[in-house]
């Protein structure tokens, strides 16, 4: 009965382009900002966002994100990294740009498709792994969640601080932390607006390993993924849904209450004076 219903929820939220024959993994209908590499002996898809200066989400690198992680589900490749090509940035979370004074059109586009990439990310049928080579505030923190193991490097920041810029997170994205933190922690985080550096992330259970470069966290994300080599792979991808069922039933139970609510929520005064303060401090930094 819930295998039914999460394989019927699934038909519903991911049709898949398997039916097309995807030999090497070239992201043409994609804008290019991600890249992937598959390595031959393993088999294991690495998945790179290269979205010069921050990888912030932007619709087109969501689209990408989105299309190349199906790209590599439909190549039954036997696991997926999501890691940065940019050294000091994994992912600076949702483009800011687009939350301010809004085009209301557009930013409906805009969270329906960080709702597809969640999505897309959580439900991912083969093993996932984050390679956090830099900072991972925000919606970069949430994908890295969505991944079923993290390894970062030393000296960068992980976390939701959205209460920093008087932004109300929706109840799946606390869900997807609270996934990985315990609850007493989230909360307390979530409040607080919370950055953790890589050894407090450590310390409290949101990353599960350090490396000391970003070959040794994509070593680690490896060998990570090896472990499910005993596993069949079609019980395995029903188990992990299962698990995620309630999570993801959250958001698919109302897509669209959940985007009203967001784009209400955007347009405040509270948040746009929020997210404009923000934003100079951003400019101010340098
Ligand atoms: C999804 C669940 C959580 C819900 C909460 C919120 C959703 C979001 O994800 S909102 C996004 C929140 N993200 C941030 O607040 C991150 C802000 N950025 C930073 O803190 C730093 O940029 C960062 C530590 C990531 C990297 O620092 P630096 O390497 O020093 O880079 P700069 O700060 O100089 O940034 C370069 C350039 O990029 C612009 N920028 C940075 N982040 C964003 C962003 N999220 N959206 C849009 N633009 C961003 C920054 O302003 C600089 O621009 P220029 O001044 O024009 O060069």
């Amino acid at each position: 009965m819930l295998r039914n219903s999460l394989i019927g929820s699934l038909r519903q939220i991911k049709p898949i382009l398997c039916s097309q024959s995807l030999r090497s993994l070239s992201n043409g209908a994609n804008s290019g900002l991600t890249t992937i590499e598959v390595d031959d002996k393993s088999g294991i898809a690495t998945l790179s966002m290269n979205l010069p200066p921050v990888n912030t989400l932007t619709l087109n690198l969501m689209h990408d994100l989105i299309d190349s992680i199906n790209q590599i589900e439909c190549n039954k490749s036997r696991g997926l990294i999501l890691t940065s090509s940019n050294d000091k940035v994994f992912s600076a979370g949702l483009d800011l740009k687009e939350l301010y004074k809004p085009d209301q059109e557009r930013l409906k586009e805009f969270w329906t498709i960080f709702q597809d990439l969640w999505l897309a990310l959580h439900l991912c049928g083969i093993p996932t792994a984050a390679a956090i080579n830099g900072h991972a505030p925000a919606a970069g923190c949430i994908m890295a969640t969505a991944c079923e193991y993290r390894v970062m490097l030393p000296d960068f920041v992980i976390g939701v601080h959205a209460t920093r810029f008087s932004f109300l997170v929706s109840k799946w994205m606390m869900l997807s932390y609270q996934s990985v933190l315990p609850r007493r922690i989230v909360e307390r985080a979530l409040n607080q607006g919370k950055l953790f550096s890589t050894q407090e992330a450590l310390e409290v259970g949101l990353i599960d390993e350090v490396a000391g470069s970003k070959k040794e966290a994509l070593a680690q994300c490896a060998a990570f993924i090896g472990t499910f080599d005993k596993a069949n792979p079609i019980a395995r991808t029903l188990t992990k849904r299962m698990c995620r069922d309630s999570d993801v039933t959250e958001l698919l139970r109302d897509r669209a209450g959940d985007l009203r609510a967001c784009v209400d929520y955007i347009n405040t005064p509270l948040f746009q004076e929020g997210l404009s303060a923000h934003l100079e401090g951003l400019k101010e930094k340098k």
